[in-house]
């Protein structure tokens, strides 16, 4: 159950957008979807909700093809946001509910609510073309979540918002999945997949190069990464054996290297040279998996 994809692709004319992508994403999940630009998330995302027909495969939610016009257990974050800028932000939300079968007593009683979590509830009664671009992506996140959707798709849900709203909506999104929520979200930062995401799909070109479990897939990379404080000059490390990549940071080096074993032979090299004030062996991110995975051509 929950959602699976099997064999899914989307053309458009002789373009090939998604190609023959399998997948399945467990219920009551956090599921990062990720790749560079044009990669083929959206598109994935429109079919899903049954806005874009798929040219092959199917799409099964629970066992059934999605219609987010006609699902109300379905809640969606667009990527192109879809406020009326001359609308009330209350009437915007009583609006949208209804339509996904809320009652509007109940609506403005959860729109009070979601208004003081994020600490704007003078923006209640403010036309949309009056809130700034972070305040308005909340009123569509309230949108997107308010009626507690079952299986929820947040397309860039966090672009554009500083770093005190980003874990606003951060703690937000953590506790509507603790209730049960199933949810897909697309993201360009690394470090929000790795703290949000059990497993991820990394797209490239519409179709999977990365897919799995974050833990397994760290794993099964093999490189790991050793960061190295100290000051005197480490220029050389780069010419150790099985020393990949080296990179200077404001207090030391950052090296890639191949193995364990490899990062053992720079330490010893290391602590034989003077006083070192850090030297720790990291998994590599997702931001290093992602580069090497895609390319560097990523921003
Ligand atoms: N209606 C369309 N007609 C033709 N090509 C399209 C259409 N919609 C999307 N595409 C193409 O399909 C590819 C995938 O686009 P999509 O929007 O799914 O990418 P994305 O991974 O969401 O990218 P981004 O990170 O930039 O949002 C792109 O090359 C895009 O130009």
């Amino acid at each position: 159950m929950g959602l699976v994809l099997r064999n899914v692709t989307k053309r458009f004319g002789s373009f090939t957008a998604v190609d023959n992508l399998k997948l399945e994403v467990p219920v009551k999940e956090i599921f990062g979807f990720l790749g560079a630009n044009g990669a083929g998330k959206t598109t994935t995302f429109r079919m899903v909700l049954g806005l874009l027909d798929q040219t092959e495969g199917s799409i099964l939610w629970n066992g059934k093809a999605v219609n987010y016009e006609t699902t109300p257990e379905i809640g969606y974050l667009p990527e192109e946001r879809g406020l009326y800028p001359k609308m009330k932000v209350s009437d915007q939300i009583v609006y949208l509910a209804r339509l996904r079968g809320m009652k509007k007593q109940d609506i403005l009683h959860e729109l009070d609510i979601w208004l003081d979590r994020f600490n704007v509830p003078e923006n209640k009664h403010k036309n949309i073309e009056e809130l700034s671009k972070g305040n308005q992506q909340k009123i569509q996140f309230i949108a997107a979540v308010i009626h507690k959707p079952k299986l929820l798709i947040l397309d860039e849900p966090f672009s554009g918002l500083d770093p005190v709203n980003v874990e606003l909506l951060k703690d937000a999104v953590k506790e509507i999945k603790e209730s049960g929520t199933t949810i897909v979200f697309s993201s360009h930062r690394m470090e929000h997949v790795e703290e949000l995401c059990e497993n991820l799909c990394i797209m490239h070109k519409g179709t999977p190069v990365v897919l799995g479990e974050l833990k397994s897939i760290k794993r099964s990379f093999g490189k790991k990464n050793v960061s190295i404080f100290a000051d005197f000059d480490l220029t050389d490390l780069k010419s150790l054996p099985g020393v990949l990549k080296w990179r200077k940071t404001t207090e030391g080096v950052q090296l890639q290297v191949e193995s364990e074993g490899a990062a053992e032979e720079v330490f010893h090299q290391v602590v034989s040279r003077g006083f070192v004030r850090k030297f720790e062996l990291e998994e590599p991110s997702l931001h290093d998996i992602f580069i090497e995975k895609v390319g560097a051509s990523y921003e």
